[in-house]
Parts: structure tokens; C-alpha cells; sequence
């Protein structure tokens, strides 16, 4: 199972190395606006999953929000410790 840490390590990888076919490199590429809409789209799908939706389709919608959280700290530089050090 991936966790949290483990993703984030993942893409930084993915955004240095830059692979063809890369989905991640393809957002970053498109730039901080166009990932700040599917952030927000992703957030709009795990509210709508969360109250009419199973929690199994819930969950999901959830990585997917995290993925998205995480190719943005990307795009602006931003590290685990950034966010970590305000939680
Ligand atoms: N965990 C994810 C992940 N979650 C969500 N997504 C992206 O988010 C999209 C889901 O959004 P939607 O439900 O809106 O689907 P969609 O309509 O197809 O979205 P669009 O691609 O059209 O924007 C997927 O199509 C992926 O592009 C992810 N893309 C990649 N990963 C993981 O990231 C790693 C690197 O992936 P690549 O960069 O693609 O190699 C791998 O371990 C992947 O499993």
C-alpha cells in the first residue's frame, strides 16, 4: 500500500526524470492554474462521493484529491516539511 510520504517521493522522482507518458509531468507542464482546477474539481468529487457514494468510491476520490495536493506542493517547490511544520 502507498502511503502519503511514499506518493510524494514517487512524483519528485517522476518530475526529475520527466518519462514519457508521465500524467504528472503532463499537469506540471500545464502549470499551477490548470492543477489548481482539478484540485478543485477533486475536492467537489470527494464531497459529492462523501454523501452519496460509498465509502469505497469516498476513499478513491480522496487519493486522487491527495494527488493532485501533491503534484501542486511540486509545481511551487513546496516540500512535505513546508506543510508538514503547519499541521
Ligand atoms: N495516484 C495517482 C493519481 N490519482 C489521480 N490521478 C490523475 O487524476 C485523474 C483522475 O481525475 P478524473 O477522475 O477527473 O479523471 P479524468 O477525467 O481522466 O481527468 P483528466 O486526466 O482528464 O484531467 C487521472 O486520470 C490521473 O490523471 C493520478 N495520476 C497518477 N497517480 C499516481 O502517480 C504516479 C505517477 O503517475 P504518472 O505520472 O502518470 O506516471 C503513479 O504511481 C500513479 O499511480
Amino acid at each position: 500500500m502507498k502511503t502519503f510520504d511514499g506518493l510524494f517521493e514517487e512524483l519528485s522522482r517522476t518530475a526529475a526524470s520527466r518519462p514519457e507518458g508521465s500524467g504528472t509531468v503532463a499537469y506540471l507542464d500545464a502549470g499551477v492554474h490548470e492543477i489548481g482546477k482539478k484540485i478543485v474539481e477533486e475536492a467537489a468529487e470527494v464531497w459529492m462521493a462523501a454523501e452519496y457514494e460509498s465509502d469505497e468510491r469516498t476513499a478513491e476520490e480522496i487519493s486522487q484529491l491527495l494527488y493532485h495536493l501533491q503534484v501542486l506542493m511540486l509545481a511551487k517547490n513546496l516540500t512535505l516539511e513546508d506543510v508538514g511544520r503547519h499541521l
